[in-house]
């Protein structure tokens, strides 16, 4: 046993970059904060810190467990995609036992710091999102249907869900709303991606909506999911959620993103589906940022 948790030091030394690689850091730095805000809203008092804390940590640990067994499932596919074929088990930097090793270990302690810190139930549904990501859409549904991320988009959208139960022990109906938000938004990101990388799914064989369907099949359908992401932003408002500090950011950012996707739809111009990608993520972090400062402001209104 030491000598394996040796072995697993001496290799985390020398391949720490490609370990922090495969946990697609970004993405769950963005997953966590998306969780965090989920936490936030949760309560009208302060979250106790442990919860904020490890709550938090063992949410972005299973993300990042889910993103290296994607990794490992994908691996020859990668190695046939231009933007993924550096990675490093398709370049050869790691090996599959030293990915699996790594996966089990951080999502093994992020699930034991979820039961340890925050309920049963939450450590539960990160699970099952982990389960839904890595094994549901990277090993089935990915190749199996155009609809792959519009199914597998649950997982992702599961974060601020997650969050919310680690504070109140249910889903309620802002959990709910707040996981509806992500899973409208996630074919706009990603389907603007896709058509910029088509011809990578298409030399893999991944039958993304692009390919299947065409270009312009994809850029209407971006442009109705965004259409779509519009009116369920206004949802938090409307309910009573949040308020006007909110409505504003969700206006304000929905235009915007509105302005991407009738631009790409309506010029036909494919060299627009990079900015609309790099648009959705910097949309998503702004509408959570705007949930938490309004949630705040109105707090401190409410105090003073
Ligand atoms: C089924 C759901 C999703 C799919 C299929 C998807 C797809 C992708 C892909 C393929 C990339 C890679 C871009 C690259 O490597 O150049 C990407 C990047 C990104 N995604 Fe998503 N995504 C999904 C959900 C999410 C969610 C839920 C979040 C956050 C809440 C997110 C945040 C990001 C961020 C921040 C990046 C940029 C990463 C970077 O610059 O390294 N995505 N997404
Ligand atoms: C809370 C929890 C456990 C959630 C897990 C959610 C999670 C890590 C979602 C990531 C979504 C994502 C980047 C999908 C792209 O995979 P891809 O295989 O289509 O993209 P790739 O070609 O870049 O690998």
């Amino acid at each position: 046993m030491s000598t394996s948790i040796q072995t697993l030091r001496a290799g985390l030394r020398r391949h720490g970059r490609d370990y922090l690689e495969l946990t697609k850091p970004r993405v769950v730095a963005l997953i966590t904060f998306t969780a965090m805000v989920g936490m936030l809203l949760a309560t009208p008092t302060m979250v106790p810190w442990p919860i904020l804390l490890f709550g938090s940590t063992g949410i972005a640990l299973m993300a990042g467990s889910a993103a290296a067994i994607n990794h490992l499932v994908d691996r020859r596919v990668d190695a046939i995609m231009m933007r993924t074929c550096r990675r490093p088990l398709p370049s050869g930097q790691l090996e599959a036992w030293q990915v699996l090793s790594f996966a089990l270990a951080i999502g093994t302690l992020g699930l034991a710091l979820l039961l340890a810190f925050t309920n049963p139930l939450t450590a539960v549904l990160t699970f099952i999102s982990l389960i839904g990501y890595a094994v549901i859409y990277t090993l089935f549904l990915k190749r199996a249907t155009p609809q792959n991320i519009v199914i597998g988009g649950a997982a992702g959208a599961a974060p601020p869900l997650l969050g919310w139960t680690a504070v109140t022990g249910h889903v309620d109906s802002g959990a709910l709303l707040l996981f509806l938000i992500i899973y409208v938004w996630t074919p706009p990101h990603f389907w603007a991606l896709a058509i910029h990388r088509r011809r990578d799914y298409a030399d893999a064989d991944i039958p993304m909506l692009p390919v299947t369907h065409g270009v312009a099949f994809t850029r209407l359908h971006i442009l109705l999911y965004t259409i779509l992401l519009f009116l369920v932003t206004l949802l938090p408002f409307l309910t009573g959620m949040s308020g006007w500090i909110y409505l504003a950011g969700a206006v304000l950012l929905g235009i915007r993103f509105l302005g991407y996707a009738v631009r790409l739809f309506a010029t036909g111009d494919d060299r627009l589906a990079l900015p609309t990608f790099g648009f959705s993520i910097a949309y998503l972090f702004g509408l959570f940022a705007a949930l938490m400062l309004d949630h705040y402001s109105s707090l401190l209104f409410k105090w003073f």
